[in-house]
């Protein structure tokens, strides 16, 4: 199990970290979220060793893991990170790259394994070519493979997708966190894509301002955001007052509510006007006004800028969003 206790970080003078407890058990999956420059990618150098903490204590088990003020050589060896930049050897091949890590002694195991690696990232075709000849996104999947090829306890991801085509993501996404599932490996991913960590991670932590915001259960914090911050880091999201519902107009209270969570009706709801109007492909995202408010909603049909429509918000959405 990682814990990290009363962690705090700063470059120089400005805090980027301030009093960061976390704990990730084994096999679990967090991911960490937040805005560009939350300090994302500075918590997981943090805790793989590479910046030392102004303040707190990083353990893995028993086991303290050091900073770079008491450790030489960064890193410990049941923890790998992958990096924005990959740290891959440009002038061998991508199976070489992989195996380098694998015991030799055990030829026909080495070759098996180097295999599962590549059918995972599907490069098997690309086994032979040197890592230099390869584009910015085959190199992230060869330095995915690499890591994994050591056998780490607890992977840590900083935006492990950023370079891949959205043609290969979504294998590759279920490949990755299937394999560790399986493996039962521990893993944190810092991403921006909420796609990277609906359907796969056990918890989120949302970072805001040097703290964290939230860290709850993946559905929970979907389904009850509580910040409109949170939310929008899994979609589209308005702010509504309560009280624009006719039968609310007594609460003074604003509700998250989804782009998709609206029904769109020619009868009754909130009214609102169609100010702009997108396609998405599986639906339009529509911009609409309620009077000064703005709200962003989902319309299966395109709707004409200046057309009045009503929305609705199921009764159950509204009971959960008012929980405390
Ligand atoms: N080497 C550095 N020296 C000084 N400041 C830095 C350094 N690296 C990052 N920062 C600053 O620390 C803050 C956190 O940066 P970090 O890269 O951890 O954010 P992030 O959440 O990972 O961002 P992104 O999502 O854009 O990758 C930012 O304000 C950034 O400008």
């Amino acid at each position: 199990m990682l814990q990290v206790n009363s962690l705090s970080f700063a470059y120089d003078k400005k805090p980027v970290l301030t009093n960061i407890n976390i704990k990730v058990d084994q096999g679990e999956h967090i991911s960490i979220v937040g805005e560009s420059g939350c300090g994302k990618s500075t918590l997981l150098k943090i805790i793989y060793g590479l910046l030392q903490p102004r303040e707190g204590e990083i353990f893995w088990g028993e086991k303290q893991v050091m900073g770079p003020d008491f450790n030489l050589v960064p890193g410990e060896s049941y923890m790998k990170y992958l990096s924005q930049d990959f740290d891959l050897m440009p002038f061998t091949t991508v199976a070489e790259n992989v195996s380098q890590f694998l015991s030799v002694f055990y030829p026909e195991e080495l070759k098996a394994r180097t295999m599962e690696l590549l059918e995972m990232i599907d490069m098997v075709s690309f086994a032979k070519v040197k890592v230099k000849n390869l584009s910015g996104g085959q190199q992230q999947r060869v330095a995915l493979a690499r890591v994994l090829a050591q056998k780490p306890e607890l992977l840590l991801l900083d935006e492990p997708f950023g370079h891949i085509d959205n043609f290969r993501k979504n294998q590759l996404r279920r490949n990755l966190f299937d394999y560790l599932k399986k493996e039962g490996i521990s893993c944190i991913t810092a991403t921006h894509d909420h796609q990277d960590i609906l359907p796969y991670a056990n918890r989120i932590i949302v970072l805001k301002d040097q703290t964290i915001m939230a860290n709850a259960n993946t559905r929970d914090l979907y389904n009850n955001p509580k910040s409109i911050y949170t939310a929008t880091l899994f979609g589209e999201a308005n702010l509504i007052p309560i009280n624009i519902i006719k039968s609310y107009g007594d609460l003074e209270r604003e509700i998250i509510v989804y782009a998709h969570e609206f029904r769109v009706s020619n009868k009754k709801g909130i009214p609102v006007t169609v100010e702009k109007c997108y396609f998405m492909g599986s639906h339009f995202l529509v911009e609409a006004m309620s009077g000064e408010k703005k709200i962003r909603f989902n319309s299966e049909e395109a709707l004409t800028p200046g057309k009045k429509v009503f929305l609705n918000i199921a009764l159950e959405t509204i009971s959960q969003r008012l929980k405390p």
